[in-house]
């Protein structure tokens, strides 16, 4: 699904009112028709008491046009007018004028009202500010924001949480509503997946408002976010008549005295992602617990007995995991700087890997084009160096995505890949991911789909979406703390077919 930037939503609510030959209000009214109907559907037969706060622009006519619709239905329901201005929206007015035709007048607070009384059990609907916040809020408005989000009613915010920016970080997280759900009109915003500011917005409901879908389709957007049904177009069916030899060979080299784990979980990974074959190129140390651990995979081992250094293999893999459990030995460092040169293969590289590059950053220039890079924050900052926020990160990830034709999986709560100046956020996944080794199974994930033919870019995207589903299929059964990196392989199979459920 796309997610599109303001200026680009401004203008799919533009061509939506002229192709569509309605008014704006029109396209008001269905997103209040949206709200209205997703209220009821949560609250069952439950009438609390629902207020809410309205600013003076279409965020706030969205909320007087739900408050008729609720008002109509018998629920009890209080107005808030946020009057910070007088540059009313024409379609505020004209849902004033509705709501008011109704025999329903709002209370209008301003710089000098009493904050209103709000209860535990009751609902906020945050209507105050949408796409169209240029500034901070400030002085009363700061105020009444703060007393929502200090009151124990249950906050559901309107498109946006009110005070959250679309396009930049917050300068004053304390202006800004903490709403348990955002309803959003007909696309995803990028900062509910960023880790600074996805907390505002709680649960994202995305509410069809009819944009029209061929604008959507033709409009080029610079992030995607990854549900079912595009990862199922990513997915490559398997022929009949393969052998193991169509799904190619991984090679899976890392692993250091203490740290061989990591590379047994990359290992089974890669073969439960689908592989033909896998070798683990490990030091010695390593041998039994490989064979051991996985006897479908192949072992080679290095002449060192506790890290990795440069080792001839007697085969072209079809893709190469670098770096997990390594450490940073000159020999380790050396190997990897054969490996970028030689360009024998595709590479991934994870881990101690990037911690070698981010500590070498002359290597940087030998990544073969379309290698696959997959940090947590601390290897990604160790990369790139500091940063101001979320969208300085990512800022700073895509040009060096960009300046090294590198694919940069920066691993999180929403995972996000940058390739070519896009960025692909993952909606699958949750907190019992983090733990340790489901990083190792990630990179194994990804290097045994590019051993079997996807392509860099898609691999990365599709072995998230899996690596996630999978997590999200074992904490069903398993519960959050429950959840261990082999628990994600031994789900990999389900992730598959949950494609096609
Ligand atoms: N796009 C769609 O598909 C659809 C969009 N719809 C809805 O429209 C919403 C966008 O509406 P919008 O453009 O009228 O802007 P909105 O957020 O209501 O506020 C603008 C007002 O706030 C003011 N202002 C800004 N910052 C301020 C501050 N810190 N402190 C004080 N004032 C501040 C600013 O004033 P100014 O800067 O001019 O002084 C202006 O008066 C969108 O989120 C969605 O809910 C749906 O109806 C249907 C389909
Ligand atoms: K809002």
């Amino acid at each position: 699904m796309k997610i599109f930037n303001k200026g680009k939503l401004k203008e799919a609510d533009e061509f939506t009112i002229k192709e569509q030959n309605i008014s704006s209000d029109e396209l008001m009214e269905r997103a209040a028709i949206q709200l209205f109907g997703w209220l009821k559907t949560q609250l069952k037969e439950n009438r609390p008491k629902i207020n809410l706060f309205c600013g003076i622009g279409n965020n706030g006519g969205d909320g007087l046009a739900l408050a008729r619709l609720l008002l109509n239905d018998g629920y009890e329901v209080e107005v808030y007018i946020v009057n910070f201005s007088d540059k009313r929206s024409d379609d505020f007015l004209l849902n004033l004028k509705r709501l008011k035709e109704h025999q329903f007048w709002p209370e209008f607070i301003n710089e000098n009202s009493d904050l209103p009384e709000l209860n535990q059990g009751e609902i906020v609907i945050d209507a105050i500010f949408g796409i169209g916040l240029n500034r901070p809020a400030e002085g009363w408005i700061k105020e009444l924001i703060q007393h929502i989000n200090q009151s124990k009613s249950y906050v559901i915010a309107v498109d946006v949480p009110s005070g959250l920016y679309l396009d930049k970080a917050p300068e004053v997280p304390e202006a800004i509503i903490k709403a348990e759900t955002t309803i959003t009109f007909q696309l995803p915003k990028l900062v509910f997946f960023l880790p600074e500011t996805a907390e505002f917005a709680g649960r994202v409901e995305i509410a069809d408002i009819g944009l029209d879908q061929n604008f959507i389709a033709k409009t080029a957007s610079e992030a995607l976010l990854i549900q079912q049904h595009d990862a199922q177009r990513l997915y490559k069916p398997r022929g009949k008549f393969s052998h193991k030899g169509t799904f190619g060979h991984c090679l899976v080299a890392g692993g250091s005295y203490g740290k061989m784990g990591s590379v047994l979980l990359a290992t089974k990974a890669a073969l439960r992602v689908g592989v033909g074959k896998v070798s683990a190129l490990i030091p010695k140390c390593g041998y039994d617990i490989l064979q051991l651990g996985i006897p479908e995979a192949m072992v080679i081992t290095a002449e060192n007995e506790k890290f990795l250094e440069k080792t001839t293999i007697d085969f072209t893999p079809e893709s190469i995991c670098f770096g997990i459990g390594a450490g940073k030995e000159e020999a380790t460092k050396e190997y990897l700087e054969q490996l970028l040169k030689e360009r024998t293969a595709p590479l991934l590289i994870d881990a101690d890997g990037i911690n070698i590059l981010a500590e070498n950053q002359e290597l940087l220039n030998y990544l073969p084009e379309k290698s696959i890079l997959t940090p947590h924050p601390g290897e990604l900052k160790r990369l790139l160096g500091e940063w101001e926020d979320d969208f300085d990160k990512l800022e700073k990830a895509k040009a060096f995505s960009l300046k090294y034709k590198v694919i940069v999986v920066i691993k999180g709560a929403y995972t996000i890949t940058i390739a070519d100046k896009n960025l692909y956020i993952n909606s699958t996944g949750n907190p019992g991911m983090a733990t340790a080794g489901s990083g190792d199974t990630l990179s194994g994930i990804i290097a045994g789909l590019v051993a079997q033919g996807y392509d860099a870019t898609i691999a990365a995207v599709f072995g998230v979406y899996l690596h996630g589903k999978a997590g999200d299929l074992a904490a069903e059964k398993l519960g959050f703390e429950a959840v261990i990196a082999d628990d994600l392989i031994q789900h990999l199979g389900e992730a598959y077919k949950s494609l096609f459920e």
